[in-house]
């Protein structure tokens, strides 16, 4: 049809074009009106329409429908995973990239704007590509004799999934699952369950098993060439709370910057190695030429040791309260004469004093989900000129923002970083600047 002036054509287009984007949808149901629209993600992974009621499983722009079934927008996608969203270890496959990246951005703004604060700048997120996840903790359960499921265990139940498809886990990662599955059919007593928690390192992959005894033998002789044949880097056992290494050819290591660092049993890290990059990136940008640091909440030295040697003279005060890591920084940090200076410290109980931070140009801190409530009560009193925040919880972030926003600090600039990718599980680093 020739255009026409009057534009009528061109709308009508339109609107047969937005019609189309709809799924099918049953006989009689019908869009109702504007409020039925979802116009966010809340926290929890529902979307949410305009007038505030939840609906699992939705994307922004998708609309409720009269008969309670939902239209898919555009940014509804299908999700990649067969398992989704019974498996639990995803929560937001069926959103578009750009509806996932939005999320992540909006959990981190919203926590902000929920105290009351705002920052200078949000730049945009950092996501995780699919299949880069590089630590993963997989539940097995037998229920016959060769019968075993084993995966994720599903959100909020006990119902487990038997993963034979996953899109977030690193290729071999994924490539242990069936030659576990196959090792706790074996091995694991009927009717209990077992663990196994897997850490890609440098050496290959570390794993330690929970549930399974090496009580003959035989046995000891069936993990080892488990070990030997899936190339492991370690496997461990846990009997009684105790580790049994079983296997364990050269030391397990990571590696922050050029510096490797022996890896304890189930330690903290990163969850991908780009989310990490991106962490210490915005650190590394926070930092610019800051000599005398602090990193508290330090575990292995992600951000001490791969930060030490960025500007001549630099020194790197470290305080973690896991002992085993501090060990592990330490004796990464011996590569660095004169540059890393570790404490095994608890700063629940024995936060940093202002005397003690005012030594400092800039303070990292990256605690765990609960925050650093009585830590960020000391730092806003101190007179630190920077403080950068890294977090796994916005919320428990955005209330300690408010005690340095109190105290004189203004959030200059927030990253968010969507390293859990389609989970609802969001990170930030956020730099602090003294301005009063
Ligand atoms: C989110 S992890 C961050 C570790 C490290 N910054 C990294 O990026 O690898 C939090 C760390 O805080 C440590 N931690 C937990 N409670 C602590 C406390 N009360 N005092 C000091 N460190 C603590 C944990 O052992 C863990 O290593």
């Amino acid at each position: 049809m020739a255009a026409r002036r009057d534009g009528a054509p061109r709308r009508r287009r339109l609107r047969r074009r937005r019609f189309r984007c709809a799924h099918p949808r049953s006989i009689g149901e019908r869009p109702v009106s504007d409020t039925d629209l979802i116009v966010r993600i809340a926290a929890r992974g529902d979307g949410v329409t305009a007038d505030g009621r939840h609906v699992p499983l939705s994307a922004p722009g998708d609309r409720l429908l009269s008969g309670g079934g939902l239209a898919k927008g555009p940014h509804h996608v299908d999700p990649p995973c067969r398992h989704f969203p019974e498996c639990g270890g995803c929560q937001l496959q069926q959103l578009s990239d750009e509806a996932f990246a939005d999320y992540v951005r909006d959990r981190v703004a919203g926590a902000l704007t929920g105290q009351g604060l705002t920052a200078q700048e949000i730049t945009p997120p950092h996501i995780s590509p699919p299949r880069t996840r590089r630590r993963a903790s997989l539940r097995a359960l037998k229920l016959g004799k060769r019968n075993v499921q084993f995966g994720f265990s599903s959100q909020g139940s006990h119902r487990m999934i038997d993963l034979q498809q996953c899109e977030i886990l690193e290729p071999r990662l994924f490539a242990l699952v069936a030659p576990l599955r196959a090792l706790f059919a074996r091995m694991l007593p009927d009717r209990q369950p077992g663990e196994a928690d897997l850490t890609l390192v440098e050496e290959g992959v570390d794993v330690v098993l929970t549930g399974l005894a090496a009580k003959s033998l035989a046995e000891t002789e069936m993990l080892l060439d488990f070990a030997q044949q899936n190339r492991l880097a370690r496997l461990m056992l846990i009997e009684d709370d105790a580790p049994l290494t079983l296997w364990e050819p050269d030391p397990a290591t990571v590696r922050f910057g050029d510096i490797p660092v022996a890896f304890p049993p189930r330690a903290f890290l990163q969850a991908t190695r780009d989310g990490e990059a991106a962490l210490v990136e915005e650190v590394r940008h926070a930092l610019g030429d800051a000599k005398m640091v602090a990193d508290l909440f330090a575990g292995l030295g992600t951000f001490a040791l791969s930060l030490a040697n960025d500007v001549p003279g630099r020194k790197v005060y470290a305080a973690e309260a896991a002992r085993d890591l501090v060990l592990a920084l330490q004796s990464g940090g011996n590569r660095l004469p004169g540059r890393i200076f570790p404490e095994h410290r608890d700063l629940f109980r024995r936060p940093l004093t202002p005397k003690e931070l005012d030594r400092f140009d800039a303070v990292i801190l990256d605690p765990p989900r609960a925050g650093a409530r009585d830590q960020v009560e000391q730092l806003a009193a101190s007179q630190t000129p920077l403080i950068v925040y890294v977090s796994c919880n916005p919320a428990s972030f955005a209330r300690d923002a408010a005690t340095l926003v109190q105290g004189g600090y203004a959030i200059e600039r927030v990253k968010p970083v969507g390293q859990f990718r389609w989970s609802t599980h969001v990170e930030l680093v956020a730099t602090f600047r003294r301005v009063t």
